[in-house]
């Protein structure tokens, strides 16, 4: 199995282009934003953390995060963020792995992993086959998530910088899909990428190298046995 990173600019369209491999291609799909909402439900270490850092009133009575309210504090201060982060990411790496293992045992070929911050926390890199950055153009990005959040252009705006810029991750990915045109042809791009994808036999050498280990290991201790 290979593990095929899944990227973009915020509302630039990874869920769009998750949800065609998911459910239209059958693809294995880990979404980091949909761990990282389980990762800080009422009862998690997660979240007694960040009722400790950013106070109790952040989270509603029944214990569950205020999304909106936390939104606003970490989109305009950077140490705020960084703080939110040191506290969810390795969570979320954590719950990330042990999904892909469970892919792996399942015999899947590849995994697809949706990562708004692939390319900025650097963390998952070493371990992806391949890349592809999800783009559209600033001023979609910004009226997208206005209508999507509800959000005036500044908080957009500041949402959008709280990021590396597009452009910087499209050179960085090892395809780019452009959504910027209509939902068809973005449908159309994912197609050819999910073609390249299957015909790859980059899986392969995982597990040679798998049954490669296990045989070494066999041989070694039948060896040991003789003596
Ligand atoms: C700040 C929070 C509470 C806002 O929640 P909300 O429901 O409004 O947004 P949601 O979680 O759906 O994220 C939407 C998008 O915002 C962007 N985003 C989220 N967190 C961050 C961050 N720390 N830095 C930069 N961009 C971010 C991503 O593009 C993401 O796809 C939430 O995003 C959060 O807990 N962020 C920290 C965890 C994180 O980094 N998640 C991203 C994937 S691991
Ligand atoms: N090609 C398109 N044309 C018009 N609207 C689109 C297109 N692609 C996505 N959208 C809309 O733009 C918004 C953002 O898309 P999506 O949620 O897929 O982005 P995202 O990159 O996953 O966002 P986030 O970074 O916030 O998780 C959604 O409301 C979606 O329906």
């Amino acid at each position: 199995m290979f593990l095929v990173g899944l990227t973009g600019g915020i509302a630039s369209g990874k869920s769009t282009v998750t949800k065609i491999f998911r459910e239209e291609l059958g693809c294995a799909c880990i979404d980091a934003d949909a761990i990282a909402r389980q990762v800080v439900e009422p009862g998690t270490s997660a979240n007694k953390t960040i009722r400790v850092a950013f106070g109790e009133d952040i989270c509603f009575p029944d214990g569950t995060l205020n999304r909106e309210k936390l939104g606003d504090i970490i989109f305009h201060d950077e140490s705020k963020r960084y703080k939110l982060n040191s506290i969810v990411h390795p969570a979320v790496k954590k719950q990330m792995l042990w999904e892909i293992f469970l892919y792996f045992l399942k015999g899947y070929h590849f995994v697809i992993l949706d990562i708004p911050l692939l390319f900025e926390t650097r963390q998952l890199l070493p371990f992806l086959t391949f890349s592809i950055v999800v783009f559209c153009t600033e001023n979609q990005q910004v009226k997208r998530l206005m209508e999507r959040n509800q959000l005036s252009e500044a908080d957009a705006m500041a949402r959008i910088k709280s990021q590396l810029p597009l452009d910087e991750k499209c050179q960085m990915g090892s395809f780019t899909i452009d959504n910027t045109g209509t939902i068809e042809e973005t449908r159309s791009y994912t197609l050819n990428i999910y073609k390249t994808l299957c015909s790859s036999k980059r899986h392969l050498s995982l597990r040679f190298g798998i049954v490669a280990v296990v045989s070494l290991l066999l041989g070694t201790f039948f060896l040991l046995s003789q003596n």
